[in-house]
């Protein structure tokens, strides 16, 4: 079910119009919702509840504390990539005990906060961050819990840009390399090794390369426990795509029977780090029509939207589905636009060659855009980032005020003369 829906021929997220939230806090503002977050995470939580298994929200997703916190009340970990996510994950009230660290420059100063508040599991993607690692915890005195990122070289068949799985992507050790590493890791006295971990790309459509990672892995966890390295935790990594257009990804349920066939009677936990398939369709960009621009060429609808509140279309070409938010008939009629931003770039479009019935200052949601939309957006052209605001039946909370000019010149100096 999809909490985005028309009602009187109006969008509607849960039990609130689009148009009440344009006007009470301003466009372009990301809007989601509450309950389909809940039930996106609900899905792997209840697929996967036959088994010890762990659902870590990959906060690079969205990374709002209000988003955090709701999932965090269901009982979500969470998988980090920086010190700010950490410290969004511990604003949220975020359990410290469920959070993964994954990422493969880790500074020591990230790694010894990690140490100090008591995480899951850092995922090492390199030797030398081993010793890194292993360094730390000694100068605190502290054993700090590992798994290695291991590259199974499996093909994902995704966007090149988000496919991180295969042997020439920068990520993780390589798996023909990975027992001699775990040795290393066994070895030092500071580590302990807990787990094997693997995330080979995004928006994946299919569950073989899931699969066959999968199988490549437990060969791993094999040829580890006869060296006498015992593995508790296998990390599958996010990657479940989501339906953008026409793609048909598979449900977690589906994903969770395979597997569960896989690791019956395995002494094994599972851990999953999924993104886009639990905040992408939780969350639509608002934004308005500013001027129609119509030339024998192109048609264009300059929208207060740009690329950089929303990068995907310009940085990989992503198709989003960009709907009005009244259904009402105008003056205009139906025409093919282009929907352009002010930015001075050719690429800021958000969308190209789309039939729709608008006129100047009307309202267009984009779709699916709650997952890698606010958390890459950005300031140029010196725009202040847009507001967001969450969705919970009949109320609106703003949980993130539209920057101000003010917020983006402080901490700037001009030098003294
Ligand atoms: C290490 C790691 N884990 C999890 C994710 C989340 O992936 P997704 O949003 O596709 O579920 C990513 C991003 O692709 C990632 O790099
Ligand atoms: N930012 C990408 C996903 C990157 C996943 C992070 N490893 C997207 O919007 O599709």
């Amino acid at each position: 079910m999809d909490f985005f829906n028309y009602s009187n021929q109006t969008l509607h997220a849960e039990d609130v119009a689009l148009s009440d939230i344009a006007n009470q806090y301003g466009t372009p503002c990301y809007v989601y919702s509450r309950a389909t977050l809940e039930r996106h995470y609900n899905a792997y939580a209840d697929a996967f509840a036959s088994h010890p298994t762990r659902i870590c929200y990959a906060v690079k997703a969205c990374s709002n504390i209000a988003i955090l916190n709701v999932l965090a009340r269901l009982g979500a970990g969470f998988d980090i990539v920086s010190l700010g996510e950490l410290e969004r994950v511990l604003k949220a009230g975020g359990d410290p005990d469920k959070v993964m660290f994954s990422g493969l420059g880790k500074q020591a100063v990230e790694m010894r906060r990690a140490l100090e508040v008591g995480i899951h599991c850092f995922n090492v993607e390199s030797e030398a961050e081993l010793y890194r690692l292993d360094q730390v915890a000694e100068d605190m005195g502290k054993v700090a819990p590992v798994s290695l990122r291991v590259n199974p070289d499996v093909d994902a068949k995704t966007h090149p840009y988000i496919s991180t799985g295969l042997k020439e992507n920068k990520f993780g050790i390589d798996i023909k390399d990975a027992v001699r590493i775990y040795q290393i890791a066994h070895s030092l006295p500071n580590l302990n090794v807990m787990g094997v971990d693997c995330h080979i790309g995004s928006q994946l459509t299919e569950l073989k390369p899931f699969l066959d990672t999968f199988d490549r892995l437990i060969g791993l966890v094999d040829q580890l426990s006869e060296k006498g390295i015992k593995i508790k935790h296998l990390d599958l990594g996010g990657g479940l795509g989501v339906r953008y257009r026409d793609e048909v990804p598979p449900e977690p349920a589906e994903y969770a029977k395979l597997l569960l066939d896989k690791v019956k009677g395995m002494d094994l936990e599972l851990a999953f780090e999924p993104g886009r398939s639990i905040a992408a369709n939780a969350g639509v960009l608002l934004t308005q029509v500013e001027f129609l621009k119509c030339n024998p060429h192109k048609n264009f609808a300059i929208i207060d939207g740009a690329m950089n509140d929303l990068i995907r279309p310009a940085l990989y070409g992503a198709w989003m589905n960009i709907v009005p938010v009244s259904l009402l008939p105008t003056p205009e009629g139906k025409r093919a636009y282009d929907l352009v931003g002010p930015i001075c770039e050719t690429g800021d479009f958000l969308g190209k060659d789309r039939e729709l019935d608008i006129q100047a200052g009307d309202l267009l949601a984009v779709r699916s855009a709650g997952a890698y939309g606010f958390t890459m957006s950005s300031n140029y052209n010196s725009r202040n980032r847009a507001a967001e605001v969450m969705v919970d039946g009949d109320k609106t909370y703003l949980i993130r005020a539209r920057e101000t000019i003010e917020h983006q010149l402080a901490g700037e100096q001009i030098l003294p003369d």
